[in-house]
């Protein structure tokens, strides 16, 4: 019997045994790597899925890499989406060898191969890595030839299924995967031009202390304006979203906005307007942004007269030969016909002081949703020494709760007395030492009204409203005297 009649009938006992297109097409590769020719072996192994796919009833597709910019494309999408679904236990390697080449078949599940399950519908997968002997005569080239390809086999009914939805799921879940993987970066403008360096901020929505139903609110908001492309397209509105942080130093405005970006994965672009030359470079510098992306422009009442816009004639000189950014240069970024250049952006603006800035700027469309970074509160707390020390309960948690509802301290003052020692007890000590000090400076004045500073998301057009509110409600606590003025 001759070396090919020898493969048939192996592949025939081969295939009476096997149960399934993964289990039977890896067994025959072997086979045809052991008994074939190296040019037919290469033609045969990597059509074989289909064939054996076609003699169990299935559908079996080849998608091979480096084969055309469609197909690889979605070699490399769906091997980005397998590998969510991988267990990194059970990946399974084998490799047959022999002295001139290696047929490798990576199962990606215990099994034969990896079976993945949509919309009702069970696809089964398969990695298969092709190596062998290089017959290329140029100098340098590799010794191997190596041929990548995955075997996706399903029921023959659903061909139009998966091409109509299954393969555009993978396209877009990798995509977010890889949105996921990516570094962020910060960007900073410098002589007219963005720098990028690494975003490495690692604040996130649980490492916050602020009031929960506060932060919910935030993030669902981020939420929701990530899915709303086709809602904004329908309203004709750029799909963009502005947020107002308020609030004094170290209340945590500057790890709110890195929260808000981890969460997205976005980019941040932190625009300083001192360094701006007139509004012809904040326009370019604008233009120069990507679409998922963060644009933020920390205390904006420092950096521009944004007070009144009547104020303004043309761009007002600064130095010489420097040209000033104008309001409207900012409302034109923020809402005007340049704001629309981009899509899915945020745009965040930071104050100590909102009432010093126009109310053109604030209102909503501008800025969508004004949040309040208030002074810690007893739940504040809570969050920091639970983020600090791993506690939930203390002796000393009880006199600091009564502290800080009676001084106001930031959550940054708060954090830096935690991070003191690395024992619980002794950086709840120097806190409390640190509150008492506060209140024996502040005298009799009573201020701050603990946790209640924190519930401070409001919409843009509730905004007079809520501050008229507030009066009352901090006059109503203090029995009629003041808040401290902090300005
Ligand atoms: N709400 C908070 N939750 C967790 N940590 C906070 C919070 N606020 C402040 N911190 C801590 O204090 C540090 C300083 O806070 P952050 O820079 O975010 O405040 P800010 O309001 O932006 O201050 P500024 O107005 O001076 O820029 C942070 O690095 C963090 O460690």
């Amino acid at each position: 019997m001759d070396s090919q009649s020898q493969a048939i009938e192996s592949a025939k006992k081969y295939l009476a045994a096997a149960t399934s297109v993964a289990a039977t097409a890896m067994l025959a590769r072997t086979i045809i790597s052991a008994y074939f020719p190296d040019e037919l072996r290469r033609l045969i192994s990597s059509s074989l899925d289909k064939l054996i796919g076609h003699f169990y009833g299935e559908h079996v597709v080849v998608i091979r890499q480096n084969e055309g910019l469609l197909t690889n494309d979605l070699y490399d999408a769906a091997t980005t989406y397998l590998r969510t679904k991988i267990s990194p236990t059970s990946k399974r390697l084998r490799a047959n060898k022999n002295r001139h080449r290696t047929n490798i078949i990576i199962s990606l599940d215990d099994g034969e191969c990896l079976t993945d399950i949509f919309e009702g519908v069970q696809y089964k997968w398969q990695l298969v890595i092709h190596r062998e002997r290089s017959n290329s005569l140029y100098a340098g080239s590799s010794p191997v030839e190596e041929a990548r390809w995955l075997a996706l086999s399903f029921h023959r009914k659903y061909r139009e299924v998966a091409v109509a939805s299954y393969f555009p799921h993978i396209l877009e879940r990798s995509k977010e995967i890889k949105a996921a993987d990516r570094q962020l970066k910060l960007y900073m403008n410098e002589l007219g031009n963005w720098n990028c360096v690494h975003l490495q901020h690692p604040a996130t929505s649980e490492t916050l202390a602020m009031e929960v139903e506060l932060k919910k609110t935030i993030f669902d908001d981020l939420a929701r304006f990530v899915n709303r492309k086709e809602y904004y397209k329908r309203i004709g509105k750029a799909w963009k979203r502005g947020y107002l942080l308020f609030g004094p130093p170290g209340t945590g405005k500057s790890s709110l906005i890195a929260a808000m970006a981890n969460y997205l994965r976005f980019d941040i672009y932190d625009l300083d307007l001192n360094g701006i030359n007139g509004n012809t470079d904040l326009k370019r510098l604008l233009f120069g942004m990507a679409n998922k992306s963060m644009l933020v422009i920390e205390d904006i009442d420092c950096s521009i007269n944004v007070q009144n816009r009547d104020d303004e004639g043309s761009e007002t000189e600064t130095e010489p030969g420097g040209k000033a950014v104008t309001l409207s240069g900012i409302l034109n970024l923020i809402d005007g016909l340049w704001s629309a250049n981009g899509e899915e952006r945020i745009i965040v603006l930071t104050t100590n002081y909102r009432d010093r800035l126009d109310p053109a700027l604030l209102r909503p469309g501008r800025m969508d949703m004004h949040i309040h970074m208030g002074y810690c509160g007893p739940n504040g707390f809570r969050k920091l020494v639970s983020n600090y020390h791993a506690i939930d309960e203390h002796p000393l948690f009880e006199e600091i709760e009564g502290l800080l509802k009676e001084v106001e301290a930031t959550p940054a003052e708060v954090a830096e007395e935690l991070i003191r020692s690395d024992g619980a007890g002794i950086a709840l000590g120097s806190l409390i030492l640190f509150l008492r000090d506060k209140r024996k400076v502040g005298g009799e004045e009573v201020k701050g009204r603990g946790e209640e500073s924190h519930d401070g998301i409001q919409n843009g057009l509730e905004c007079e409203k809520i501050d008229r509110e507030e009066k009352k409600v901090g006059s109503e606590i203090t029995g009629g005297r003041k808040r401290k003025s902090r300005k």
